[in-house]
């Protein structure tokens, strides 16, 4: 059994205050059985936050780190320097900081192994562009990011990853995937992670969809077959939102 994930990816939103505000009207809604529940907010306010996630089931994550552990790597944030918070889970190879940012396929390899050498959980993003799905290229594109992501991890360290679908046109956009064509686009995921490994492996990794989920529709993803929850920008930065996006996967979890 797979437990459902929702994971809110705050990206440059919130100060540390805002942050406390927010976790004080979420914590209680928030902390459900059978969802594993993560905020990944900005670096400033991860200390902050560990301290108000103390006792409760709420994961916490990065948005981002370097791949090595200390060095002359001005304004980078190492995987050491996050467990110390403690911190649990990092997102890596998010589309905004491919695009932005120039991250490459390799660079998302090395941090995703990092991520795991150190015991962080890493939420691996892939997805095509607008572009490269008009042209058809939805499954290249997708098994090329996730072929690279987790060339050379033990069968273990896939299993412990989570991999997210955000098809980029769908981010920030209010347009999502129909859940079809999410599910669709994550069993292919799951059959290039059973190609490189075997099915077992494939069977146990979760892969979340992203890309404007939202209450109103996530229960369309949450009742597919193959996506474990959702990687949610905007909805989560409010904590009512947020919270209906928990207690939905939660129902979700008790149905299995
Ligand atoms: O990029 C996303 C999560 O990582 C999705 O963002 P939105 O939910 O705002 O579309």
């Amino acid at each position: 059994m797979r437990t459902p994930v929702i994971a809110g990816n705050w990206k440059m939103h919130k100060n540390v205050n805002e942050a406390i505000d927010f976790f004080s009207a979420f914590r209680d809604r928030g902390n459900r059985e059978g969802v594993e529940t993560v905020i990944c907010a900005p670096f400033p306010a991860l200390p902050a936050l560990t301290e108000e996630a103390k006792g409760s089931r709420i994961g916490l994550g990065a948005q981002n780190m370097h791949w090595e552990e200390e060095g002359a790597f001005t304004g980078e944030v190492s995987p050491t320097m996050l467990k110390a918070l403690p911190i649990d889970y990092v997102i890596i190879g998010h589309s905004e900081r491919r695009i932005h940012f120039a991250e490459s396929d390799e660079m998302v390899r090395l941090k995703t192994r990092s991520a795991l050498d150190h015991g962080l959980t890493p939420i691996v993003c892939v997805g095509e562009t607008l572009e490269e799905r008009e042209a058809e290229q939805t499954r290249e594109v997708v098994r090329r990011q996730v072929v690279a992501a987790i060339r050379g991890l033990s069968s273990d360290g896939v299993t412990r990853l989570i991999l997210a679908y955000e098809p980029v046109w769908a981010i920030g956009s209010g347009k999502s995937a129909t859940a079809e064509d999410a599910d669709e686009v994550i069993r292919f995921v799951r059959k290039t992670v059973a190609d490189q490994y075997d099915q077992q492996v494939a069977n146990e990794v979760r892969i979340l969809y992203g890309g404007s989920v939202k209450p109103a529709n996530i229960d369309s993803f949450l009742a597919m077959g193959e996506i474990d929850g959702a990687l949610v920008g905007g909805a989560s930065l409010d904590p009512e939102s947020f919270a209906r996006l928990v207690e939905a996967a939660h129902r979700r979890g008790d149905l299995k």
